[in-house]
């Protein structure tokens, strides 16, 4: 039985990760961390009206309930608590999957050196669908590099997402500009107002509205074509099932900084 601490534990990717673990026989929440404001004094299963963690703690502090799990969990959206968890869970030498987005490259620097002590795992996307999807944007670019098509890159999400792009957006430029033998951070355009011709640069645009799941396309502008690649997210669950995999996966991996390439194999 591999045991989970998810900090997180009340917001959107908290609550379908704690409703997909149970078609996990080998998996088990043991304890939820959340925010100050939202401890009162309940357990886990109280506070999020579940009878299957009545019995699991739910604590805003997480080295309460460290010495409980094998695999820490982050999906609270806050990158410095999400490092802070990491930090004590690589010193205590427990296994850590994060699904939180929106790290500065200093702050995935700090990770990388805090995988010397446990394994780490970063993805701002644990679905099977995105992670094929950066494969086929790094093949597609490639194969279309210098034959005169410009890329583009558009995600929408829902109203309450607080990061712009999104986690997956960057990635894939990070993929798509690497591809193309550039550097991320020079290539990389967030918007375009006024006069503002198109130059060698790939754009990144951000929708935010209603209760979109999370929808990314990859644009590759042609003259007389375009090809769109295009995931859509329509439920949480897959986002959960892949975090879950990943705990089974990671528990008892060499110390190490993985992805969810590693996970899926491909
Ligand atoms: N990798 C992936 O596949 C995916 C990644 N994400 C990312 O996951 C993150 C969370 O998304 P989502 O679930 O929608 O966000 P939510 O805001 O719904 O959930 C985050 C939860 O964490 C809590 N929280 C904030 N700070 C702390 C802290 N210091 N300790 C413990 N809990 C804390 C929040 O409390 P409060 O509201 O009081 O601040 C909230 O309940 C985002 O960064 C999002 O981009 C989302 C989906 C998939
Ligand atoms: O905040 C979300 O909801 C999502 N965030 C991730 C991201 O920033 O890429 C992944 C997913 O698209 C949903």
């Amino acid at each position: 039985m591999t045991k989970l601490i998810l900090c997180g534990a009340l917001g959107r990717m908290g609550r379908a990760i704690l409703k997909t673990s149970l078609e996990y026989s080998d998996l088990q929440v043991v304890a939820g961390v959340e925010h100050p404001d939202c401890v009162r004094g309940q357990s886990l299963g109280e506070a999020v009206g579940m009878e299957e963690f009545k019995f699991a703690p739910l604590t805003s502090n997480l080295e309460d309930v460290l010495p409980l799990g094998d695999v820490v969990v982050d999906f609270t959206g806050n990158t410095l608590s999400a490092l802070a968890h990491a930090k004590l869970s690589a010193y205590a030498g427990k296994g850590v999957v994060i699904g939180t987005t929106g790290f500065s490259p200093q702050q995935v620097e700090e990770l990388k050196e805090l995988s010397a002590y446990a394994p780490i795992l970063l993805s701002p996307n644990m679905s099977l669908g995105v992670n094929l999807l950066f494969r086929l944007a790094e093949i597609a670019v490639k194969a279309l590099k210098d034959k005169g098509f410009d890329v583009e890159i558009l995600e929408i999400h829902h109203r309450f997402k607080k990061d712009a792009p999104s986690g997956t957006a960057l990635k894939l430029l990070e993929i798509v500009a690497n591809a193309l033998g550039k550097d991320p951070s020079q290539v990389g355009k967030f918007g375009r107002e006024g006069i503002d011709p198109k130059g060698e640069e790939i754009g990144v645009m951000s929708l935010r509205g209603g209760d979109v799941v999370g929808e990314h396309t990859l644009y590759l502008l042609g003259f007389g074509e375009r090809i769109e690649l295009t995931h859509r997210a329509v439920s949480r669950d897959i986002f959960a099932k892949g975090t879950l995999e990943a705990c089974r996966w990671i528990k008892g991996k060499p110390p190490g900084f993985y992805s969810m390439f590693d996970v899926l194999g491909i």
